[in-house]
């Protein structure tokens, strides 16, 4: 037993130390509270303040010019007043000189500084570039790791792209890449050749339905296609899981709108963690559209592990999950050499001995990069392509033409992936299309490290900057009639269209070019010979032509056009 008095010593002397302990705790507490938010301070102040100034000083140094940034949100407020400025009227006609409609801040500072200067989209540095001797620089495998994408796209994209291949960096997307890249194969593409043509034969029943007896209908064909794509990629990325797919991406443009509504308060410090209404709503679509497509995906595995079905399948959902765990062995984990990956069993061993390449987060993020890389970009292509041969009846006539000898006036005789290289006029029309209307007008690189380009300092933490459609339209590099409508350019191929080929570059180039250009070229052929066969169209009098860039170029009133059934 313990005497009293010692046992109140105890307890007073514990008490005591149990008061000191508490104030002890507090005392770190508040320090470590105290550390925490200078720390944030401190990043901040780095981000709004020293790194430009850093950056500014670079700029000076070397005489680069450009219009006077302001604090924080450098040329952004001029930025948005001329674009204003020049989308509240529209073009009157179908005029593809629309170089000073999409990016007027550019036309206006190339005229008062020259080629080469720099602006400012909020705290970040863009620096003009249009010689395409250093744009292979900068596209070229040995800057490949040293140029990425920069903090504010990265920003501006995450909730619908995540940290996806298109806004990935350096090593992390040099991985992603190797692993999706075989997936976009020509071998694989063509197993989608027939999901494309069914897809779109929907679209022509449903046209069907609208013509009925008439022998002439407005359709607008701008929703009607991006409709069309967003099937194509939903089938092609999902298959047999497309309904649930369907709903993902319905999400997915739900989300995109928000976010692009919000994109100009983007840089500033912590907006997206501020639990706004709008935040609140960004999260709660992202979570239902995440559950969805990890249940797709855990789906897709259980089965496989249980041995229902023997692969994952052809989709790109099922590539991407073959290549990113059944390979990951030959390459990474040579525990796994010793398995013999013949029996369906052994290919069970393989999958749970080694360790996949790409997390759950990281295939997620790759279905929806598919999503929004692959349909807008496609719509657009497809959308232009028709606005201009509605516009260009003899173009038309000799694009049908050649369809009709290639694979014949019978809608049973399907396109496939062997006869599109024969749809040459067809090629042709689409390059065309793809320089006056380039889905991406202007194409970035932000510096990962300090790197030099020809005479240019280009410090960590700019971007280059490169204005495709400016290139597209260059008359020094295009001749006098740049600006119109000439499919004939192409006839020697890409390499003689243009004084420069590398002015050229609806698709960018060198190692970080679209993985999807062969997808999409496959789409866009199967989709147009199918068209052209079925239906004649011409301009219709409610089009008004009035492009505007929403992420991609589009018709901002849709594209009405008057079908007429091919009898
Ligand atoms: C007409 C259609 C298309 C055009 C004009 C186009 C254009 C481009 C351009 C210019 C880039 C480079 C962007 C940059 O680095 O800033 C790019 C990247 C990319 N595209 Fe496409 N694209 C099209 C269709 C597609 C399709 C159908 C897919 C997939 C199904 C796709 C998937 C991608 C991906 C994943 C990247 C990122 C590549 C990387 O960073 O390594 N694209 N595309």
């Amino acid at each position: 037993m313990i005497p009293s008095s010692i046992a109140s010593l105890i307890a007073s002397k514990s008490s005591h130390n149990v008061a000191t302990s508490a104030m002890g705790m507090m005392s770190m507490l508040g320090m470590l509270s105290a550390l925490v938010i200078v720390w944030g301070l401190w990043k901040i102040v780095r981000c709004i303040w020293w790194r430009p100034l850093k950056l500014e000083r670079a700029m000076r140094k070397q005489g680069m010019q450009g219009p006077p940034p302001l604090f924080m949100i450098g040329n952004y407020v001029e930025i948005m007043k001329l674009e204003e400025m020049e989308l509240a009227t529209d073009m009157g006609g179908l005029r593809h000189d629309i170089l000073q409609r999409m990016l007027p801040y550019y036309t206006k500072w190339s005229k008062t500084y020259g080629k080469k200067f720099v602006f400012w989209e909020a705290s970040e540095p863009r620096i003009v570039v249009t010689e395409p001797e250093l744009i292979r620089e900068v596209f070229s495998a040995k800057c490949a790791l040293a140029y990425g994408k920069s903090f504010i796209h990265q920003r501006c994209c995450e909730h619908f792209l995540g940290k996806g291949v298109v806004m990935a960096n350096g090593e992390s997307w040099a991985r992603q890449r190797r692993i999706i890249a075989p997936a976009f194969h020509i071998d694989k593409l063509k197993g989608l050749a027939g999901v494309m043509t069914k897809c779109t034969e929907q679209l022509i029943s449903k046209w069907e339905e609208m013509v009925g007896r008439d022998k002439q209908v407005e359709v607008d064909v701008a929703s009607d296609l991006r409709m069309l794509t967003a099937d194509i990629i939903a089938c092609t990325e999902f298959g047999s899981s497309y309904e649930q797919g369907k709903r993902i991406f319905d999400l997915l443009t739900t989300l995109q709108k928000l976010t692009l509504q919000f994109a100009h308060f983007v840089w500033l410090p912590g907006s997206r963690f501020l639990p706004t209404s709008w935040n609140w709503e960004i999260w709660r679509l992202k979570r239902e559209m995440e559950n969805l497509l990890k249940e797709i995906i855990q789906e897709r595995r259980d089965l496989v592990s249980v041995g229902k079905i023997g692969s994952y399948g052809k989709d790109l959902l099922g590539l991407m999950l073959a290549e990113s765990e059944g390979r990951s062995c030959d390459l990474d984990d040579v525990n796994c050499n010793n398995i013999n990956a013949n029996s369906m069993n052994d290919q069970h061993n393989i999958r749970s001995h080694c360790k996949p390449r790409f997390t759950t987060q990281q295939i997620m993020d790759e279905c929806k990069t598919f999503f929004f890389a692959g349909h807008e970009t496609t719509a657009g292509l497809l959308t232009w392509s028709m606005l201009l041969l509605a516009a260009n009846p003899e173009w038309q006539e000799k694009a049908r033409e050649e369809v009709f000898d290639v694979l014949g006036e019978r809608d049973e005789n399907l396109p496939e992936a062997e006869t599109l290289h024969k749809l040459k006029i067809l090629g042709m029309i689409i390059n065309e299309t793809l320089r006056l209307y380039p889905p991406a007008i202007v194409i970035t690189r932000y510096a990962l490290m300090d790197m030099k380009l020809g005479d240019m300092y280009i410090p960590k933490g700019s971007s280059v900057w490169i204005p495709v459609l400016a290139m597209h339209l260059d008359q020094e590099l295009w001749g006098e009639d740049a600006s119109q409508f000439k499919p004939q350019r192409f006839e020697q191929g890409m390499a003689r269209a243009c004084k420069h080929p590398l002015a050229y570059m609806p698709f960018a180039f060198g190692p970080r070019n679209c993985v999807g250009q062969t997808f999409a070229l496959m789409e866009a052929k199967i989709v147009l010979s199918m068209i052209l066969r079925k239906y004649r169209f011409t301009l219709a009098p409610s089009y008004r032509h009035a492009p505007i860039t929403m992420l991609t170029l589009k018709p901002k009133y849709g594209a009405q056009v008057l079908l007429e059934r091919i009898l």
